[in-house]
């Protein structure tokens, strides 16, 4: 499926494509000319001590992070920073499988891991916009498992680090979880191992992910209390057959699928040997750990267990019964914690 006109400016915009050249992955494969989409708001000031880095999120792009977590007033203040938000490999923006040609294409889309896309983006900040450090780096899920291969893998270059519902190493139940929603996929004849020709093709694989998502992304509480009604839907499954299911229908599979896979692999101790508390323990970063309440794919046990292991990090659960897709800014309350945590970082000096 060539060029998805889901992903467009259109829906997406605004963003610029910015070449990084030649990226190989660390599972062997190469990406010629990789292509980052980055969406930039505010100025890099004269000092170059302002910027801060924000990763997108599995099925995400640039746009809602623009508009859930950046303006005016807000914690990412435009007037007061330079915000790079750098669309991830494989999400239909950046390089991915429906925009790639020849051998790259589809299902010939190569594995790519964080560190390919953490290392694709030193490599923007540092050569784009000459950085030699980032004020923070924020990102939610699997903006988070970024942030924390960040701080992990550029321990001087990342002054402060807020990884929101998201863990540095995914745990064996969230692998199953995963491989769950991915079957839900590849398991619909329309797939054909992933060389369909529209999404629509795979519409039944897709509501089956989707369905699959309404489950873990959001939390029984949520839904206990009627949440759903604040979307426009009187019933849980009214909500799932459309509002989810209408999520998911027009992404292409096998961007979700990279994603998912990138997910699932996302493990910072795969820089000392499978020692988690050695990787942790490199980070210098100002790190607040920022765990959703009711989020049951990233459960507060899971990344307080990783905070502990951080030194001079801070756990800062964020109290929202709408779970991990709190994510999407939909409880003005989370946004206003999510708010007040990152100010008083900001405020955090840095050696
Ligand atoms: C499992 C990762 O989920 C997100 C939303 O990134």
């Amino acid at each position: 499926m060539r060029n998805n006109p889901y992903y467009g400016p259109e829906g997406h915009g605004p963003y610029e494509m910015i070449g990084i050249g030649d990226l190989d992955l660390e599972e062997g494969g190469r990406i010629p000319d990789c292509q980052l989409a980055v969406a930039t708001h505010g100025k890099l000031n004269a000092a170059k001590d302002n910027a801060i880095l924000v990763p997108t999120w599995y099925s995400g792009t640039s746009k809602i992070m623009e508009q859930v977590y950046i303006g005016d007033g807000r914690a990412l203040d435009p007037s007061k920073y330079f915000i790079i938000v750098v669309n991830q490999i494989g999400n239909g923006l950046s390089t991915s499988p429906h925009n790639s040609t020849g051998a790259l294409a589809g299902p010939g889309f190569p594995k790519v891991r964080i560190g390919d896309d953490v290392r694709a983006q030193h490599q923007l900040l540092t050569e784009t916009y000459g950085l030699d450090r980032l004020a923070l780096v924020v990102g939610g899920s699997m903006g988070a498992q970024q942030t924390y291969e960040w701080a992990v893998r550029y321990p001087e270059f990342v002054q402060r680090a807020a990884p929101i519902a998201g863990t540095a190493k995914f745990t064996e139940h969230d692998i199953l979880l995963l491989d769950t929603l991915a079957e839900a996929i590849t398991s619909d004849p329309g797939f054909r191992d992933g060389s369909y020709a529209s999404p629509a093709d795979v519409a039944a694989g897709l509501k089956r992910h989707a369905k699959g998502w309404t489950l873990c992304g959001w939390s029984d509480a949520f839904f206990r209390a009627g949440r759903h009604r604040a979307f426009g839907f009187e019933t849980v499954r009214d909500f799932a057959d459309n509002f989810m299911v209408g999520y998911f229908a027009p992404m292409d599979p096998n961007a979700l699928l990279s994603m998912s896979w990138k997910a699932q692999n996302a493990d910072v101790s795969r820089h000392t040997g499978g020692d988690l508390a050695a990787a942790l323990g490199r980070i210098k970063a100002k790190t607040f750990v920022m765990p959703i309440s009711h989020d049951v794919i990233f459960p507060v046990a899971d990344c307080a267990a990783e905070q502990a292991l951080i030194s001079g990090s801070s756990l800062r659960p964020l109290v929202s019964i709408d779970g991990h897709l709190g994510l999407f800014g939909a409880d003005p309350e989370l946004l206003a914690q999510v708010d007040a945590n990152l100010k008083e970082l900001m405020e955090t000096s840095v050696d």
